[in-house]
C-alpha cells in the first residue's frame, strides 16, 4: 500500500501534463515505477484507501489465462472491465476485424495462448512455461508476451501489462511483469492484484514456492478528471493493514484453471477498507 501511495504522491508532486490523443484527455504523468510484492509472505497488495473489487481483477487475469477474446466471457467470470473497450470505442466499432458485439479481437490472452505463426498454426506460450516449470526447467526465456505489433490492428486495445517473465531459483518461482501504460487510480488497483495472483497461481500449479513479484511500469498517469478525487479524497485517507489471499488448494493444473475454476475459489481475509470511490473511466 505504501508503494501505491508513494507513486500517487509522486505523480501529483512531480508529474507532467501530457495530452493523450486516443482518449482526448490530459494525463498527469511520470515515467518509471517499480513495485515489489512479497508473494511468499502473502502480502496481498490490495488497496485499502478505497474499496477494491478484487474479484473482478482476478477474473480478468483468469480470462487472460484462458485466452478469452470476448467481453461476454469476462462478464461471466465476474469482470465487466472489457465492456467499454469492446463496445464503445469508435475506432474499434468501425474496424473491419471486429466480429460483432463484445468482440475484443486478438488481444492479451489470445496472444498468450494462440500466437499466430507466419508458417501456419499457433504457439501456446503459457502451456510451454507451465510444462517447463513443472519439470524444474527455466530456460531463461519463460516469457508470456501479449505484445504483438503485427496484430495491433486486429484488437480493441494494445495490451498494457504486456509481458510476464517467470524465473526459477531452486524451487522458488519469481515473476517480472512489465506494463507500458498505467491508469493509476483505476487500472493499477487491478494490476497489482493480477501480478501477485499470477505468480501465486502459476507457482501452485507447477508445484513451486512463490517468491517475489516485480512489477515495472513505464508510463504511470492520472487522467485529468480523476485528479481531484485522488488528491482530495483517496490520498487524505489512512491505509489499513494489508489483507491476505487464499486460493483453493484443489487447483493443481493449467487445465483446472481453464475448466472449473471460478471466483469462489479465491478468498480474501482481513480486508479492511475505506468507502468505494467511483473514478471516471476513459475509453
Ligand atoms: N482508461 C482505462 N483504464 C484502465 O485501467 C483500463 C482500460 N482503460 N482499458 C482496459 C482495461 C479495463 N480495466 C478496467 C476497467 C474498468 C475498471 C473499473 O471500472 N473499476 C471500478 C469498478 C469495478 C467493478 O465494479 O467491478 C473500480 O472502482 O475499480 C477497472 C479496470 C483496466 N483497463
Ligand atoms: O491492465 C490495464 C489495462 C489498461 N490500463 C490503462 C492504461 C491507459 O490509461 C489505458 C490504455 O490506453 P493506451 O492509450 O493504450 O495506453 O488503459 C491499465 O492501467 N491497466
Amino acid at each position: 500500500m505504501k508503494q501505491y501511495l508513494a507513486l500517487c504522491n509522486r505523480i501529483i508532486d512531480e508529474g507532467t501534463w501530457i495530452e493523450n490523443e486516443r482518449t482526448g484527455k490530459r494525463c498527469l504523468t511520470v515515467i518509471n515505477a517499480d513495485l515489489i510484492y512479497n508473494v511468499e509472505k502473502n502480502e496481498f497488495p490490495l488497496i485499502t484507501t478505497r474499496k477494491s473489487f478484487w474479484k473482478a481483477a482476478i477474473a480478468e487475469m483468469l480470462g487472460y489465462i484462458r485466452g478469452y477474446d470476448n467481453a461476454a466471457d469476462f462478464r461471466k467470470l465476474g469482470a465487466k472491465t472489457w465492456d467499454a473497450n469492446a463496445n464503445e470505442n469508435l475506432a474499434w466499432l468501425n474496424n473491419p476485424h471486429r466480429k460483432g458485439e463484445d468482440d475484443m479481437g486478438r488481444v492479451y490472452g489470445v496472444q498468450g495462448r494462440a500466437w499466430s505463426k507466419p508458417d501456419g498454426g499457433t504457439i501456446d506460450q503459457l502451456k510451454k512455461i507451465v510444462d517447463n516449470l513443472k519439470k524444474g526447467v527455466d530456460d531463461r526465456g519463460e516469457i508470456l508476451s501479449f505484445y504483438n505489433p503485427g496484430e495491433f490492428h486486429m484488437g480493441c486495445l494494445r495490451p498494457c501489462m504486456h509481458t510476464h517473465n517467470f524465473s526459477l531459483l531452486g524451487d522458488t518461482l519469481y515473476l517480472n511483469s512489465f506494463q507500458r501504460s498505467c491508469d493509476v487510480p483505476l487500472g493499477l488497483n487491478f494490476n497489482q492484484v493480477q501480478v501477485f495472483t499470477l505468480l501465486a497461481l502459476i507457482a501452485q500449479i507447477t508445484g513451486k514456492k512463490p517468491g517475489m513479484a516485480y512489477h515495472k511500469i513505464v508510463n504511470a498517469h492520472i487522467y485529468e478528471d480523476q485528479l481531484d478525487l485522488m488528491r482530495d479524497v483517496q490520498l487524505k485517507r489512512e491505509p489499513f493493514e494489508p489483507a491476505s489471499l487464499s486460493i483453493n488448494p484443489d487447483i493443481k493444473s493449467l487445465e483446472d484453471l481453464e475448466t472449473w475454476v471460478t471466483m469462489d475459489d479465491f478468498e480474501v481475509s482481513n480486508y479492511q477498507h475505506h468507502d468505494a470511490i467511483k473514478y471516471p473511466f476513459s475509453v
